[in-house]
Formats: structure tokens, C-alpha cells, sequence
């Protein structure tokens, strides 16, 4: 890559490499308008720009990245006063020739600007300031342990030297591991985000559940014992049918598989690509006893709509609001109205995935967004249709150095 030569102010101390960074990035931005993800337009600019060398890539992209960390705030500045301000917020710690050009650029050293514009519409668990700093911390690589692998992983990585920390079966690494070339991915491990990992919960409180591993509290009440997850029963006597309704490569699907043991698993996508994915990762996973189809999970589709479930599983399309930090172009190129539409889509999902569930069954309603138009709302008004909410939680990854995710479990009438 060659140096640029739009040079303001002393270029001494600022090798000319610098300068081209942050040109190129300021040109990507120009180009780039949000119809797909950033990394992929990344991926296929590089590829068409062949002077750009493996460095040369990862100081770019880095810069773009900090610009679409700012949301849609600071106008006032230039966009090169913006990739760096974007760079100084979110990185911690710079090379001197950045700090140089925060100088040369007389990037702000005080400002004020609101990242995240919509708190107002957050749901009432998730800490707006704290959720709005998550956008300049690049989350970290979660990869979850699958039943009886845990020594032979954990030796892999200590003869690697891999760093990582480990809590219950999820291994924290940092995000630029290559957790691949090390471990058998889908088999003895699956790349699934903390928060992700965390729906075990609620599919272990169905499993006790079902399995009348219930116990009433000292009122009465029927409640679920703390941390019960590793006195619950291995299997669940009756095997039970699951539909995981929008279930895109399967991850929920392999927890859940992992979580209750032996199921009668049916899984569907609207998107047919997506399925192939899927069979592809549920083979290495192990996982034979499924059928795939591809469906509209909004629409009454046969076989689909004559058949009755004890669980549906709805992971269902949303904002992705809980996912942003990873895709902060979604923050800058983000429209309100999106939210409607998103909840009018899961309104329609669960009108029609709801009456799939059997009398006395269970719905597990999932969502990566921070919005209570597609959280709390919704199974509010699920609630009103006379479902009883066993569990909600706000899974809140935004102080983790992970993604924020939403889940309900909810069981039907007995008697309609
Ligand atoms: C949040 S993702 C699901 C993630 C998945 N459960 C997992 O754990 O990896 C939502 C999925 O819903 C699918 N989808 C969108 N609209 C749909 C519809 N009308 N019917 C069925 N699936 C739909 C998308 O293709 C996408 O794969």
C-alpha cells in the first residue's frame, strides 16, 4: 500500500502508512451504505483491492469499525475527526502515530454525543448508559463445551497455550482466537455467544418442568431449586417433541439436544440455504434423529400446521439490537420503524407457531434485541391469550463483553 499524501499540519511524527488508513477508511465509509453486513463488504472490497496487504486489512477495517461505533451522532465532525474519535473510544490503547493524528485532525477532547438515540424504548431491565458503552468494546469469542468433552478441550487448549477462561461449560477466548484450527467445531465444541449459552437455563427449567422435577417453594408456590441444573434427570422418562420454528444452522437446536437429551426434533428456516447449513452442522454435531424442512414460520404451512408440539422453540427475526457491538454499522444505518416491522413479524410468527403447541405444552420465545416491542410486548400480550410466563429473563451481555439476548418460557392452557 503506498502513502497518501492529503497531509494537514506536521507529518513527522505520522509515518505516511497512517495516512492511508485512515484515507481508505474514510473512502470505504464513503462507498459503503449498509445493504450488507460491514464485514462482509470489507471482505469483498479487499478482495477486489489487491494492494491492501494482511496488516494494511485489519488497521482499515479496525477504522471503520470505531467510525459505525458512533451510531449516527457527532455530524458536527469531519469523517476523518470521526474514525478517530470512534478509535480513541473503543480501543484501548493506540499507537502513538494515532494519537499524533487525533492532534493534527484537533479531534474534540471533549464532546458530547448520544450513541444509542431509542432508550426510551429499551426494555426496563437493560442499564441504557451501560448498554451504550458496550458499543466501543469489541465483544469476545464464546465457545460452549458439548456434553463429555471437557477434559479432552481443555487439554487442547493448555497444550496450545490458548488463553481462555472457563465458567460452567462456556470458555471465554479472545476474539481473534481460531478456536477451529485447534477444536473439532460442532462436535466437541459450538461457537455460541454467552447469552445464547445462557437459554440453557430455561430449557433446563422446562426439562424440570416436564420431568416433575418441581419442587414448591417454602410458600407453596411451585418453584425451581437454585443451580438444580446438575441434580436434573439425564433423561426426561417421555421423550418429547420440539419444533424449532426458526431455527436458521441450528444453534438453539443443539442445545436444546444437548440440554434434554433424547428428542423428537423437527427444525425449519424460511431460508433454504440456511437448512443446507444446518444438515451440514447438525452431521458434524452428531445429531441424526431430526427432520428439516424449509417453512414460513408466519403462515400455516402443511405438514407443519396440522401437527402439535410439546415445546416450539421461536428464536425468532429481530432488530439485533442485543447484537450491535459486534455490528455497529447496524447502530449508524439503524431506522426506528424497523422495529415495528420486526414486531409485527414476530406477532404473526406466534399467532401461528402458537397453536402448533399442544394443551399444557411450552413456547420458548427468544429474541437478541433490547427492545420491549420485541420482548416484553410481545409476551405480554401472549400473557393476555391466556399462556402463563413460567420464566423472562434480559440476558444481559453488555457488561460481559457479550451480546444482550431476550427469553421467555411460557406454558399454554390445559383446558382452552
Ligand atoms: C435469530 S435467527 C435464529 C437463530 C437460530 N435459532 C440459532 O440459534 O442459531 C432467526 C431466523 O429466522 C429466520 N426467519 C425469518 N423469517 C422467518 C419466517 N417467516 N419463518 C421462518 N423463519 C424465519 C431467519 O432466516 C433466521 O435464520
Amino acid at each position: 500500500m503506498t502513502a497518501a499524501s492529503s497531509i494537514p499540519g506536521s507529518a513527522e511524527k505520522v509515518p505516511g502508512r497512517f495516512y492511508s488508513y485512515l484515507n481508505s477508511a474514510v473512502k470505504i465509509i464513503g462507498d459503503y451504505k449498509g445493504q450488507e453486513p460491514l464485514a462482509q463488504f470489507l471482505k469483498n472490497y479487499f478482495s477486489r483491492e489487491k494492494k491492501f496487504g494482511g496488516k494494511d486489512r485489519k488497521q482499515v477495517a479496525q477504522l471503520c469499525y470505531a467510525y459505525y461505533r458512533l451510531g449516527k451522532s457527532f455530524t458536527d465532525l469531519s469523517f476523518e475527526q470521526r474514525v478517530l474519535l470512534g478509535l480513541r473510544l473503543s480501543a484501548t490503547e493506540i499507537a502513538a502515530p494515532w494519537v499524533e493524528l487525533l492532534t493534527i485532525y484537533k479531534v474534540p477532547e471533549t464532546f458530547s454525543g448520544t450513541v444509542f438515540p431509542w432508550k426510551d424504548q429499551l426494555s426496563p431491565e437493560v442499564d441504557p448508559a451501560a448498554f451504550e458503552r458496550s458499543f466501543f468494546v469489541q465483544p469476545d469469542l464464546f465457545l460452549r463445551i458439548r456434553p463429555g468433552n471437557e477434559a479432552a478441550v481443555i487439554k487442547k487448549l493448555e497444550q496450545a497455550a490458548l488463553p481462555f477462561e472457563k465458567d460452567g461449560d462456556a470458555l471465554r477466548l479472545p476474539n481473534t482466537a481460531k478456536a477451529g484450527e485447534l477444536l473439532s467445531v460442532n462436535s466437541e465444541v459450538v461457537i455460541q455467544d454467552l447469552s445464547s449459552q445462557k437459554i440453557a437455563g430455561l430449557l433446563r427449567s422446562y426439562k424440570i418442568r416436564v420431568a416433575g422435577g418441581v419442587h414448591p417453594d417454602s410458600h407453596g408456590n411451585p418453584g425451581l431449586k437454585p443451580h438444580v441444573s446438575d441434580r436434573i434427570p439425564a433423561t426426561m422418562g417421555t421423550q418429547v417433541s420440539i419444533w424449532d420454528c426458526c431455527a436458521a444452522s441450528g444453534g438453539k437446536s443443539i442445545l436444546a439436544a444437548d440440554v434434554l437429551g433424547t428428542v423428537e426434533l423437527t427444525v425449519s428456516d424460511i431460508r433454504p440455504s440456511i437448512i443446507a447449513n444446518l444438515k451440514k452442522r447438525f452431521h458434524e454435531a452428531g445429531i441424526k434423529n431430526f427432520r428439516a424442512l424449509v417453512a414460513d414460520a408466519a403462515k400455516p404451512e402443511a405438514p407443519l400446521s396440522r401437527e402439535r408440539f410439546d415445546l416450539v422453540i421461536a428464536d425468532v427475526p429481530c432488530s439485533g439490537s442485543g447484537t450491535w457491538s459486534r455490528t455497529p454499522e447496524r447502530l449508524h444505518f439503524f431506522n426506528t420503524e424497523e422495529i415495528k416491522t420486526y414486531a409485527a413479524l414476530q406477532r404473526n410468527i406466534l399467532s401461528n407457531v402458537t397453536r402448533s403447541v399442544k394443551p399444557g405444552g411450552f413456547l420458548l420465545y427468544i429474541t437478541c434485541s433490547v427492545f420491549k416491542a420485541e420482548n416484553e410486548d410481545q409476551v405480554a400480550r401472549l400473557q393476555e391469550q391466556g399462556w402463563e410466563v413460567k420464566e423472562q429473563q434480559v440476558l444481559k451481555g453488555y457488561a460481559l463483553k457479550a451480546d444482550t439476548m431476550f427469553g421467555a418460557l411460557l406454558q399454554k392452557k390445559k383446558h382452552p
